[in-house]
């Protein structure tokens, strides 16, 4: 077997007592884990000030996997990261036209951080490795390879939404994006709504058309589109949280809550996640359903992210206040609505803590996938399982049919569905929850590395499989 070289932004090099967050990283330790490889990127740390030239990749390696992580400049991190990746990128792909913000100076960052991490890599790689390339944030990295001589397979995952066409064109250089996506062999995105955008725009924009075989031919090269929807250990994350009551936080958190209903959120602090609407949400909830003060708390768990992006310190500000409104209103001498928790929590004690919760809210505006709707409904116990309200503009939606859906932009709706789910009888939820665990069962990471590598390592002259992800909806 070939070896497997893993290339994304954020490298999470294993620390004792620090665990990964954010879906990508989490996706793929358990992933690599798994398989052993390389891994590459970026170590999360920046130069000292001043220093402006990265340095040689420092090397560990721990459980079969061999991490080889370069240290940034702060310009290079202002222009590449949070720049052109987090400030035009991401709110495009979230369908955010008006949060973003185009400069020559990010793009051409954007372009020297890719050509670097090609120059550090290169090294490093042997003939028959397997590339494969993680998110937004290096979509040209094959094209870098190729033009150096590279000839391996290499493969791209989008872990983000891919917008339709009308969204994509507003990016001034959206036909070089594209023409770098043809430079892998294989392109794999997170619903079939994304490859269906991928589609629409290479025939509009007259840029290729689909193979017989179903490859697509772009700009001379034939590229395998396909939806590969990312999962969780579903098995191994259910196990952790039916075992959680031997964890003191969660039990700790049980005891505060006597007897009332938990609804619990987890999001990295974006406002991709609907964080805000959420909370008007459960505002109008309180407000129209007075029966249920003092008998639930809203637990939202939210660690602060990409805080060196203006937009995300203005909706901190906003999520905080709104928070604070919430808690002005309605809040007793003994009862608290609304928990907001800056602080990212181990992925054993949230188990835990979906187990307990009556009710898992995840009603992001546009979310690539959204691991936490798995977890959520991967930890509940089977017997008297929790109501999973989801938005229908999230990745996970596609799959997860027994969600209650909503409407995030529906404040009023999304009180009312909120309701639904606190009420909802044993029954319903039970059935509601069997068809969504039998699905993200099946479908649980390792069938996400093994298809997509499958397709990967596949001989071009084969034709590729299509249709490997059964859409719900
Ligand atoms: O590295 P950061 O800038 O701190 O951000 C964390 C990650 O956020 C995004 O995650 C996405 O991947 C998940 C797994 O596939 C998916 O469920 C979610 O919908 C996406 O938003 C981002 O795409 C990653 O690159 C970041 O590392
Ligand atoms: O305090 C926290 C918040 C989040 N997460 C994890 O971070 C991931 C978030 O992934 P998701 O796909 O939901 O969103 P992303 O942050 O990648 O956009 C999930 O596995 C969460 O369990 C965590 O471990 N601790």
């Amino acid at each position: 077997m070939s070896r497997l070289v893993v290339v994304s932004n954020r490298v999470p090099v294993p620390t004792p007592g620090v665990p990964p967050a954010g879906g990508l990283a989490v996706a793929l330790s358990g992933a690599m884990q798994a398989r052993g490889g390389l891994w590459f990127g970026w170590s999360g740390a920046k130069l000292p000030p001043g220093e402006t030239e990265p340095s040689e990749p420092q090397v560990t390696t721990a459980d079969g996997v061999t991490y080889a992580v370069i240290d940034l400049s702060e310009r290079d991190l202002d222009e590449y990261y949070a720049g052109f990746s987090n400030r035009m990128l991401w709110p495009l792909f979230h369908y955010r036209m008006e949060l973003t913000e185009f400069t020559r100076v990010s793009l051409s960052g954007y372009h020297r951080v890719n050509r670097l991490f090609a120059q550090r890599l290169a090294p490093m790689l042997k003939p028959d490795d397997v590339i494969w390339v993680h998110d937004y944030h290096l979509i040209p990295l094959a094209a870098e390879l190729r033009a150096m001589g590279f000839r391996n397979r290499m493969g791209f995952f989008l872990h983000i939404p891919f917008p339709p066409p009308d969204v994509l064109t507003a990016l001034p250089n959206h036909a070089d994006v594209v023409r770098s996506l043809a430079a892998y062999d294989v392109a794999g995105f997170q619903t079939p709504i994304d490859v269906e955008n991928f589609e629409t725009y290479v025939r509009r924009e007259r840029v290729g058309r689909r193979l017989p075989d179903g490859r697509f031919v772009a700009h001379g090269r034939a590229v395998t589109v396909e939806a590969f929807p990312v999962g969780i250990e579903t098995d191994a994350f259910a196990a952790v949280a039916a075992a959680s009551n031997r964890n003191a936080l969660v039990r700790r958190v049980r005891e505060s809550l006597s007897d009332r209903k938990l609804i619990i959120g987890v999001d990295r602090l974006d406002y991709s996640k609907g964080i805000a609407q959420r909370i008007q949400a459960y505002e109008t909830f309180l407000l129209l359903d007075p029966e249920w003060r003092g008998r639930c708390v809203y637990l939202q768990i939210t660690p602060k992210s990409r805080e060196e992006v203006p937009e995300y310190a203005a909706m901190e500000r906003e999520v905080a206040e709104l928070a604070g409104r919430v808690n002005g209103a309605y809040s007793e001498l003994d009862w608290t609505p609304l928990r907001y928790v800056n602080r990212t929590v181990g992925r054993n004690a949230l188990a835990g803590l979906y187990r307990q919760a009556a009710v898992g809210v995840v009603t992001p505006l546009r979310d690539g996938m959204n691991l936490v709707a798995k977890e959520y409904v991967a930890a509940q116990d089977p017997e008297n399982p929790g109501a999973l309200l989801l938005s229908r503009f999230a990745g996970a939606a596609a799959e997860l049919d027994g969600a209650l859906m909503t409407n995030p932009y529906d404040v009023d709706g999304t009180a009312g569905a909120l309701a639904r789910a606190l009420d909802m009888a044993v029954e319903e939820r039970r059935e509601r929850w069997s068809s969504m665990f039998r699905r993200i069962k099946e479908y649980d990471v390792t069938w996400w590395r093994e298809s997509f590598l499958e397709a990967l390592e596949k001989d071009d002259e084969a034709p590729p499989s299509t249709g490997r992800m059964a859409l719900v909806r």
